[in-house]
């Protein structure tokens, strides 16, 4: 258990049951879950670059004023992934991370443009992620798949590109599931990206758009209508829409709730203003999650311990929680039932000690 991330009003028994318990992760970023080790490790090797290698030093640097400055510290992570190794370095190590919670399968969102764009080959950066990939499932049994996302803010090159490299069988890597949008939302909107999202899903990938984050509802409408979202990353802000909730829970639409990352980015003002009680209290399947954990001073484990907390959940409640994730992922029926099973027969052996 890390210690810092121990919430004082969680039991520590709590803690310690969800630090065991078998887990699927489905949105959570992977420049975005770069260890302070490896960021500092990646910063020694750019020294030009003005990310600390300090892992003190980075505590304040992941401390973000606005959703916009927290964009602008990301891009400064993002341009320490220079090469193929970095990349395979940084995805093997990211699975480690997972692997220690007890992650057993986790969707990875991945910005492949953000790369090509930097100049890496999109061949070797596709064979570093497979590679990562191969080597995780061997040596930590933690399966990883891939979620392609159009950085929307870079405009309509972004999604060309995205597109591309998400549908040419020559380039497209194996672990790819699904397709998403993510960056600012403020002027950046959702419609404009149907065609993009369109030939994803025809070429047989998910759609799982970032909305509702840092706008209103209508932006998880248009996800919805336009980009046929089948999960809404966040969705936060559908709470202030009743007809949306029920849409969402009738439809059993998925919300990807990340709290500490709506805390971090100044998205939400606190925890206990965090809408996720209203979004279980109106039906909606609900998915815990921890979105970029080491830039929000966070972990999955710990996103699990703020919903045991917000939502007053018991060991029973965690167990229904991270099954909740199991059906909302992109897993195949047997992949599903063989991690739902590991998370009964660990839940009933807590229980029965
Ligand atoms: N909470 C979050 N909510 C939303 N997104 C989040 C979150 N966390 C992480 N991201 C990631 O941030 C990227 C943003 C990258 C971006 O805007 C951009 C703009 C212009 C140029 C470039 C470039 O690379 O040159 C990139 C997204 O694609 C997404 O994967
Ligand atoms: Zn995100």
């Amino acid at each position: 258990m890390t210690e810092h991330l121990v919430d004082p009003d969680v039991p520590r028994d709590l803690h310690a049951f969800i630090a065991g318990l078998p887990k699927a992760e489905l949105h959570v970023h992977h420049v975005g879950s770069a260890s302070p080790r490896i960021v500092s490790e990646l910063a020694a090797r750019h020294p030009d670059s003005k990310v600390p290698t300090d892992p003190e030093a980075l505590v304040d640097f992941f401390t973000f004023t606005d959703f916009a400055h927290f964009i602008d510290v990301y891009l400064s992570v993002v341009d320490l992934i220079r090469t193929p190794e970095d990349v395979r370095l940084l995805t093997y190590e990211v699975a480690r991370d997972m692997a220690r919670q007890q992650v057993r399968y986790a969707e990875l969102t991945i910005t492949p443009f953000s790369s090509t764009r930097r100049g890496i080959d999109e061949g070797a950066f596709m064979d570093a992620i497979e590679d990562a990939r191969k080597a995780a499932e061997a040596e930590f049994g933690t399966v990883l798949r891939w979620c392609f996302d159009i950085p929307g803010e870079a405009g309509l090159e972004s999604a060309e590109e995205t597109v591309r490299l998400a549908t040419d069988d020559r380039v497209r890597p194996e672990g790819l599931v699904s397709f998403g949008l993510g960056g600012p939302e403020i002027g950046v909107g959702r419609p404009q990206f149907k065609p993009y999202f369109d030939q994803a899903i025809a070429a047989g990938l998910h759609s799982v758009p970032h909305a509702g984050e840092t706008t209103g509802p209508q932006t998880v409408w248009d996800a919805l209508t336009d980009l046929r979202a089948e999960r809404i990353g966040h969705g936060t802000s559908s709470a202030r829409d009743p007809r949306l909730l029920a849409h969402l829970a009738e439809r059993r639409i998925p919300l990807e709730v990340c709290p500490t990352s709506n805390i971090a980015t100044r998205a939400v003002r606190s925890l206990d203003e965090h809408p996720i009680k209203e979004f279980t209290r109106a039906g909606v399947l609900v998915t815990i999650n921890s979105d970029d954990p080491p830039m929000f001073g966070t972990d999955l484990n710990n996103e699990y311990a703020v919903a045991a907390r917000l939502l007053g959940l018991d060991e029973r409640g965690l167990a229904d929680l991270a099954k909740n994730a199991v059906e909302a992922s992109f897993l195949d029926a047997p992949g599903k039932t063989r991690i739902r099973d590991e998370i009964d027969a660990y839940t009933a052996k807590w229980l029965a000690a």
